[in-house]
C-alpha cells in the first residue's frame, strides 16, 4: 500500500493496545442469531459523552456507519487510529448537546475496535474466530446492542440514531424495539440492501477473498505476519468511488497528474492517488475479517424480513421519525429515503441534504446533519 507502514496482519484493535476512551460491557449468554445458532462470549465496546439522568431519559444512542467505530467524537490518539467520525455534532452546544444529553456509540458486533469479531480470540482459548466467525444480521448486532443497553439502565433511548450502515441498526431499532426508540434518525440508507448495493458488497468482499493473504480467513496469526492487505485496500477504493460523487471528482482532480508524477511514465493521476491513500489508512486500521463480515450484514439488511414486508415492520415504528439523504448519493440515492419516509408513520417528508460528497455527505455536511439531528430530538 504505497505511502503507508502495514500492520501484521490486521490493523482490529488488540487486547494489549493503548484502550483509549473505549469501556466494555460482556453479554451474559450466548447471543441468539437470526441465522441460527448463538454466539457465545460477545463483548460490546462503547463510548459515552455527557450524564445520564437519574431517570436514564436522556440517552442517545448513535450508531457508526461500515468503517466507523465508537469514537465518535474526539481526537485520535492513543487508542484511536482517528479522530471522531461526528466530532463537530458531539459536544457541549453542539446537535447533539452533551449538557443535556448522554450519547452512547457502541463498536458494532463483527466490527474490529474492541467488540468482538472475526479478529477476536474464540472463548476457551482456541485462537481467533476467523473464518468461523458466523454470518450476523444488523437485527442480530442490535439484539446485542439492546443487551448493552440493558447493562447501562436505558430502558428506553430519547433518540436513536444513525447512517448508513447504523441506520439499518437504527431501523432495526425502530422496527423490532420501537417501545425502546423514542424517536429516531435514519441517514442514507433505505428499508432492505438493493440488488445494486448487494453487488457492490460482493465485489469488495471477493477482492478481499482473491488476496493470497486471505489464507481462507485465517490470517489472523500467521506466522509471517502477512495480510490480505492488497485485497482491502482494493475493495476500500471500489467502496469509497461509490461513497463520492462523479462531478465532486470530476471537480477536485480533472485529469491532473499527481504533483510529481506522470501516468504516462509510472506515475498516477492525482485522483489515483487519492484512492490510494483512502485505501492505506483504512488498511492500517481495519480488519479485514471485519470488513467481510461488516458487508454480509449488510447485505442481509431488510427490515421486511419476517414481519411480513417492510410496509408491516416499519407501521409498528410510530415514533417521531426523520429521515434524510444526500441528493448526490449514487450508491443509498434518494428514492430510497423517499420510499422510507412514506412507510414510517412519525416521519414527514424525507430531507435530502445538499452536497457533492455524495454518500459520505451524512460524514462530511455537519451543519446541514446537524439540522436534522436538532430536529430530531427536538421532536423526541
Ligand atoms: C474526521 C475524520 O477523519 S473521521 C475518521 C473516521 N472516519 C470514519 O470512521 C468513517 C470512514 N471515513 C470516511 O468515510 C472518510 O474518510 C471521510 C468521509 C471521513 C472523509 O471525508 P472528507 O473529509 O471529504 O475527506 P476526503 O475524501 O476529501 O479525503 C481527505 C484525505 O485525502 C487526502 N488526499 C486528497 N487528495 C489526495 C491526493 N491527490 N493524493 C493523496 N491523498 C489525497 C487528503 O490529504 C486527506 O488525507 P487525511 O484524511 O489523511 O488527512
Ligand atoms: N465512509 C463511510 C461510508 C460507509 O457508509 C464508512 O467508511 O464507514
Amino acid at each position: 500500500m504505497p505511502g503507508h507502514a502495514l500492520p501484521p496482519a490486521s490493523g482490529a484493535w488488540r487486547e494489549g493496545d493503548p484502550p483509549g476512551r473505549r469501556r466494555w460491557v460482556t453479554l451474559p449468554g450466548a447471543l441468539p442469531l437470526e441465522a441460527g445458532g448463538a454466539l457465545p462470549g460477545v463483548r460490546l465496546a462503547y463510548e459515552t459523552w455527557g450524564t445520564l439522568a437519574p431517570d436514564a431519559s436522556n440517552a442517545v444512542l448513535v450508531l457508526h456507519a461500515l468503517t466507523g467505530d465508537s469514537h465518535a467524537a474526539g481526537p485520535a490518539g492513543p487508542g484511536h487510529p482517528t479522530a471522531g467520525w461526528w466530532s463537530a455534532l458531539i459536544g457541549p452546544g453542539a446537535a447533539l448537546d452533551t449538557r443535556r444529553w448522554y450519547v452512547v456509540a457502541p463498536n458494532v458486533l463483527g466490527g474490529c475496535q474492541g467488540s468482538t469479531g472475526p479478529a477476536s480470540p474464540r472463548p476457551g482459548g482456541t485462537g481467533r474466530w476467523g473464518p468461523d466467525f458466523p454470518l450476523v444480521t444488523p437485527r442480530d448486532q442490535v439484539a446485542a446492542e439492546a443487551r448493552l443497553a440493558d447493562a447501562l439502565g436505558i430502558a428506553r433511548w430519547a433518540a436513536v440514531i444513525g447512517g448508513s450502515m447504523g441506520g439499518m441498526r437504527a431501523l432495526e431499532w425502530a422496527a423490532g424495539l420501537p417501545e425502546r426508540t423514542g424517536a429516531l434518525l435514519v441517514l442514507a440508507c433505505g428499508a432492505a440492501a438493493s440488488a445494486e448495493q448487494i453487488a457492490w458488497g460482493a465485489v469488495q468482499t471477493a477482492a478481499v477473498r482473491a488476496d493470497p493473504g486471505w489464507r481462507a480467513g485465517r490470517y489472523h496469526d500467521a506466522p509471517d505476519g502477512a495480510g490480505p492487505h492488497q485485497g482491502l485496500g482494493l475493495a476500500r477504493r471500489i467502496a469509497h468511488l461509490t461513497y463520492r460523487s462523479e462531478p465532486e471528482l470530476a471537480d477536485r482532480f480533472g485529469r491532473r497528474a499527481q504533483p510529481g508524477e506522470d501516468p504516462w511514465r509510472g506515475g498516477r493521476y492525482a485522483v489515483e492517488s487519492y484512492l490510494d491513500h483512502h485505501a492505506g489508512k483504512l488498511v492500517r486500521r481495519f480488519d479485514a475479517g471485519s470488513y467481510v463480515t461488516l458487508v454480509e450484514a449488510m447485505n442481509a439488511h431488510d427490515v421486511g424480513r419476517g414481519r411480513g414486508g417492510a410496509a408491516a415492520a416499519l407501521a409498528r415504528a410510530r415514533m417521531p421519525a426523520v429521515v434524510a439523504g444526500i441528493g448526490s448519493d449514487r450508491l443509498y440515492p434518494p428514492a430510497q429515503q423517499k420510499e422510507l419516509a412514506a412507510l414510517l408513520p412519525g416521519a414527514g417528508r424525507p430531507r435530502i441534504l445538499d452536497s457533492p460528497a455524495g454518500h459520505d455527505g451524512f460524514l462530511t455536511e455537519t451543519e446541514q446533519v446537524g439540522a436534522v439531528v436538532r430536529e430530531v430530538l427536538e421532536r423526541g
